[in-house]
């Protein structure tokens, strides 16, 4: 087992693809199959600092998302997005190979403050384990093992940003007539999606219940990403839009444009629970249509 507060990037080339991933985070940065540009997208500059999450790639968003949300209401849990996406986890050597990293993450190593932010009174005890399974497609699966002796809940998200062209000739099909929570609007309203993709003009954040395999149609770089995955009740699409994205850290001018994020997500009251002994896996995987 390998154990560091490094910041390591470990390079991947393997016949069909290639990756890059970091420790800190368990954080996928990019990925391509043979013969395409980047599917999961990274800023040209990528800034790496202890404490803070990594722009780009696939976040992973565990045990909490934003700032949480118990009895119907948003909290205020820090950090946000939960402790997953800025700490380090162990990578597994043994159990990892060219195409396949496996890494964990357990409660051991995360402060009880922070640990108490969740579950159902008492501390939680867990052993996370995330397994990346690089080659045509790109497969991610984060699962959560209960080790303690009470239930726990927990959201989690792979925050996955992919790679188009340009938003504006980007859109996510498979949602048509899915309810989802519009989060830009006061009250985060339940809205339904008509009969059309979705398009970005402006800012767009939702939360989808939805299950189904999606597609990305990006006509600018002219190919299609299919989103597909497993044990994660809702779908996040979102786009900054120029006025937030041009306001983000650690992205230059412009660079909101080639990105859409398709989020395989467990929140709010998709949040997942966990007795003890038990676990849960969501996953993603990614794949490219021409
Ligand atoms: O900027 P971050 O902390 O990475 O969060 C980025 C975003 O994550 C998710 O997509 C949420 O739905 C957004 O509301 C949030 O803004």
């Amino acid at each position: 087992m390998h154990m560091s507060n490094e910041m390591v990037i470990r390079n991947i080339n393997v016949d069909t693809a290639s990756a890059m991933v970091s420790d800190y985070g368990a954080h996928v940065l990019t990925w391509a199959p043979r013969g395409e540009s980047a599917v999961v997208w990274c800023p040209s500059v990528v800034h790496l600092n202890e404490g803070k999450a990594i722009r780009g790639g696939v976040p992973i968003i565990f045990p909490w998302f934003n700032f949480g949300f118990e009895n119907g209401r948003v909290t205020s849990k820090k950090p946000k997005h939960g402790f997953g996406r800025v700490s380090f986890w162990e990578f597994d050597e043994r159990a990892s190979n060219e195409g396949h990293l496996r890494y964990m993450l357990s409660d051991e190593a995360i402060d009880d403050t922070v640990l108490a932010q969740f579950g159902f009174g008492g501390i939680p005890r867990f052993h996370a384990i995330y397994d990346i399974e690089i080659g045509e497609s790109l497969t991610m699966a984060l699962t959560v093992c209960n080790v303690g002796n009470v239930p726990f809940a927990y959201e989690a998200a792979l925050h996955t940003y992919l790679h188009v062209g340009d938003v504006d000739c980007a859109k996510v099909l498979g949602l048509e007539g899915a309810r989802y929570v519009d989060t830009t609007l006061e009250d985060d309203p339940i809205v339904v999606q008509g009969n059309e993709a979705v398009a970005f003009s402006g800012l767009v954040d939702r939360i989808y219940y939805s299950t189904d395999t999606l597609r990305l149609r990006d006509d600018a770089l002219g190919r299609t990403i299919v989103i597909a995955k497993q044990g994660a009740p809702q779908t996040v699409v979102r786009n900054p839009g120029e006025r937030n994205g041009n306001a983000m850290g650690d992205l230059s001018k412009g660079e909101w444009r080639r990105f859409v994020c398709v989020e395989a997500v467990a929140n709010r009251d998709g949040a997942i629970t966990v007795d003890p002994g038990e676990f849960h896996t969501l996953s993603q995987t990614i794949s490219v249509e021409r």
